[in-house]
């Protein structure tokens, strides 16, 4: 057992169901953008109100696409946080963050502040997605820039048949009779030879 004192990587991953939370979020430039794709790549349908003074082209084009998503443009009032689940704020102005983060501190409102990891609640992850596989990869905050190549890697050697097993091993799971132990006996059974056939 790693001894509590040593363990330096405390973040603890979640996959949210971000459909289900109203989102805010601060900023229409280039990371607001980075941001919010980030968010309806993974979750389309979600509702994201972004404000900002003055919002990039492209964020206006993007968001086309996205009828839950509502463009506010103005500059940032401390109501925008009513009603919010999640807040990510993704501006120019470092105070600005640093007030609002006090506020949602206050409220218990998750709050991540882009690129000012000291100030994030929460960190976004790189991201693998294959079918109903999706793998989220953090370097501890250390390197986006390696996060973004292992997801590059991971992406490359997930073979493109996984939906395939995936949709396979949920059938077997639906159609074992017996209790659980049995249940996680068959099912470790069926999906050994997928690890050490890699091994071997
Ligand atoms: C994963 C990803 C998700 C996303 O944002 O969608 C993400 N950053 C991505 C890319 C990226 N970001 C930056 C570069 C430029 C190169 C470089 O600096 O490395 C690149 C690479 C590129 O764009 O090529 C700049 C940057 N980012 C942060 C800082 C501040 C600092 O580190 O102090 C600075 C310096 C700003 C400056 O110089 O002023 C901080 C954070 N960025 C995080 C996430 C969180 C930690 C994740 C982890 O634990 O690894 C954290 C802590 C907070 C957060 O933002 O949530 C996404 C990859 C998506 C993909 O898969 O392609
Ligand atoms: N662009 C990048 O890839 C990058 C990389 C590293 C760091 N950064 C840093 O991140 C920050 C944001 O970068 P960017 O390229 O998105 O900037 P940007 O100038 O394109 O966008 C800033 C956004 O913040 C909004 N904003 C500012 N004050 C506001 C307020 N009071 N209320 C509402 N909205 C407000 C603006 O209207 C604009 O939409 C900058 O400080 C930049 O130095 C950017």
């Amino acid at each position: 057992m790693q001894n509590n004192q040593e363990i330096k990587n405390r973040l603890f991953p979640v996959f949210l169901k971000l459909e289900e939370l109203n989102v805010l979020l601060v900023g229409g430039g280039n990371v607001g953008l980075e941001k919010l794709s980030a968010m309806l790549n993974n979750s389309p349908d979600s509702c994201v109100t972004v404000v900002a003074d003055f919002f990039r082209d492209e964020i206006r084009e993007y968001v086309k696409g996205y009828p839950k998503v509502v463009l506010v443009e103005r500059k940032f009032d401390f109501n925008d946080l009513n009603d919010k689940d999640l807040v990510i704020l993704a501006t120019d102005n470092p105070d600005l963050h640093a007030s609002i983060k006090r506020v949602t501190a206050e409220r218990h409102i998750l709050c991540n502040v882009a690129d000012t990891p000291d100030l994030c609640d929460f960190y976004l992850g790189s991201i693998v997605q294959k079918g109903d596989l999706k793998i989220g990869i953090s370097t501890n905050g250390k390197s986006p820039t390696m996060a973004k190549r292992m997801r590059e890697f991971l992406d490359d050697i997930i073979p493109e048949n996984i939906q395939q097993l995936l949709d396979n091993l949920r059938e077997i799971r639906k159609s074992i009779k017996g209790d659980f132990q049995e249940k996680i006996r068959v099912l470790n059974e069926v999906t050994e030879s997928m690890v050490n056939e890699r091994k071997s």
